[in-house]
């Protein structure tokens, strides 16, 4: 879907969606349980559609009314061979891999995108070391990928700066064996509140892990205890909303946690610290160090555009292994619309302009890419054509409607 969004600033309130990582998350969780959970507030993504998806081909049994679900544990996993679809889902793929190793399963597992390029290495190297047969089907995608065997404990060591979703599937999927396990970092650990978010959760559902100098400690014989839970708002999708009001609008934006573990609560402290002029610019420029809050990348280059000094973004080199090489995306994007965008090795620097000219920019299929454009034409001069719009369902698949309930105009111009 392409479309045009007219210039012109927000206003209204918006509820945002409930947090993508909390969910899939706690929807793991709860499918590992023995009994009933019940989780409340969850979005009809795409990303957590494939993991509900996914966690009933493993035995799960998940009813759905509106945005509430009913899980009961997983009794008997599946002996016969299983196909899970992971869709567009780096969370929903790195999250189930060692959790299917651990139950056991004979699996293929496939997705879409992106999502066959995105990197696996730490799994395709350390789960052969502990019984798993993992292949993938061609040589030039990781998906397809055969899985078989039963998960055995251990030590895994695993980098710490490829991908945090590592260490999360592991941390889920651990304490289902008999013995105990470590994870021992090989490189410093980026994404980390992603990781504490799901130590948080497995102490609540019961199965507490242990931090360590090197890494965790995960005793095996865990039991899971079902949950009763509603998934607080997503700090990175109300990042737009946010973002749009430090360059002028006026949103209020409801449904978020405010003692969340969300890292990418970042935000607000963010745009706490921006300087203004007497005009109502902003003064100063940006200096983020984005290692540890990826997803917020793209919409806070708009906002490093529109700061009065020039600004840079570090520390962002795995932004590249995302939906889109995000870095490239993001700077293709906003340059084809006014901006002034380079990238670096690890990161992008930013030159001042004071609007956006207008134009066209491909989303690149990567949904922060097409809400990020989004707030830029809020203070664009000209009309912004977004190519590629629908990829939002991947993680919010209302935006462009509550973008319009806040007085955005949105021409859709092509279903393509
Ligand atoms: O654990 C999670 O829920 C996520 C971890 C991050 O990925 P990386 O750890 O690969 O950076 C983030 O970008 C992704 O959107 C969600
Ligand atoms: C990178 C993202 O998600 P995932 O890794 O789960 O595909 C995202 O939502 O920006």
């Amino acid at each position: 879907m392409n479309c045009v969004i007219e210039p012109g600033l927000l206003e209204g309130t918006v509820s945002i969606p409930a947090s993508k990582s909390a969910a899939h998350r706690a929807l793991i969780c709860a499918a590992l349980a023995k009994g009933t959970s019940r989780l409340t507030n969850l979005s009809d993504s795409e990303d957590i559609a494939a993991t509900i998806g996914a966690l009933q081909q493993m035995g799960a049994k998940i009813t759905r009314t509106g945005s509430s679900v009913t899980v009961t544990g997983i009794l008997e996993p599946p002996t016969q061979p299983i196909t899970l679809d992971c869709g567009e889902s780096g969370s929903t793929l790195r999250f189930l891999i060692p959790v299917a190793a651990a139950l056991g399963l004979t699996c293929t597992i496939i997705g879409k995108g992106r999502l066959p390029y995105r990197p696996l290495d730490a799994y395709l190297r350390e789960l052969p070391k502990k019984g798993i047969s993992i292949q993938p089907e061609r040589q030039d995608a990781l998906l397809p990928l055969h899985m078989s065997g039963k998960l055995q404990s251990g030590v895994f060591q695993l980098e710490g700066d490829v991908s945090s979703q590592y260490l999360t599937g592991l941390l889920l999927a651990l304490p289902l064996l008999e013995g105990d396990s470590r994870l021992e970092l090989t490189s410093p650990l980026e994404s980390a509140p992603y990781v504490d978010m799901t130590a948080a959760l497995l102490r609540q559902a019961g199965v507490p892990t242990e931090k360590t100098p090197e890494g965790y400690r995960i005793p095996g014989g865990g039991v899971y205890h079902p949950l009763s839970l509603a998934i607080e708002g997503d700090y990175s999708q109300a990042a737009f909303f946010l973002t749009a009001n430090a360059l002028g609008s006026h949103v209020r934006v409801d449904g978020l946690g405010e003692n969340s573990c969300q890292g990418d609560r970042k935000i607000v402290e963010i745009l706490r610290e921006l300087c203004y002029t007497k005009e109502n610019t902003i003064a100063s420029g940006l200096s983020v160090y984005a290692a540890d809050i990826p997803d917020l990348v793209p919409v806070l280059t708009v906002l490093a555009c529109l700061c009065g000094k020039p600004s840079r973004i570090y520390g962002a080199k795995r932004l590249r292994l995302k939906e889109s090489d995000r870095l490239a995306a993001i700077a293709a994007a906003l340059n084809a619309i006014g901006g002034q965008v380079s990238q670096t090795e690890d990161g992008l620097e930013i030159q001042p302009i004071a609007a956006f000219t207008g134009g066209t920019a491909d989303s690149c299929g990567d949904h922060r890419i097409a809400m990020s454009l989004a707030v830029a034409a809020t203070r664009s001069t000209a009309p912004v054509t977004i190519l590629g719009a629908e990829a939002v369902r991947k993680s919010y698949p209302d935006f462009w409607s509550d973008y319009q309930k806040l007085g955005g105009t949105v021409h859709v111009i092509s279903l393509e």
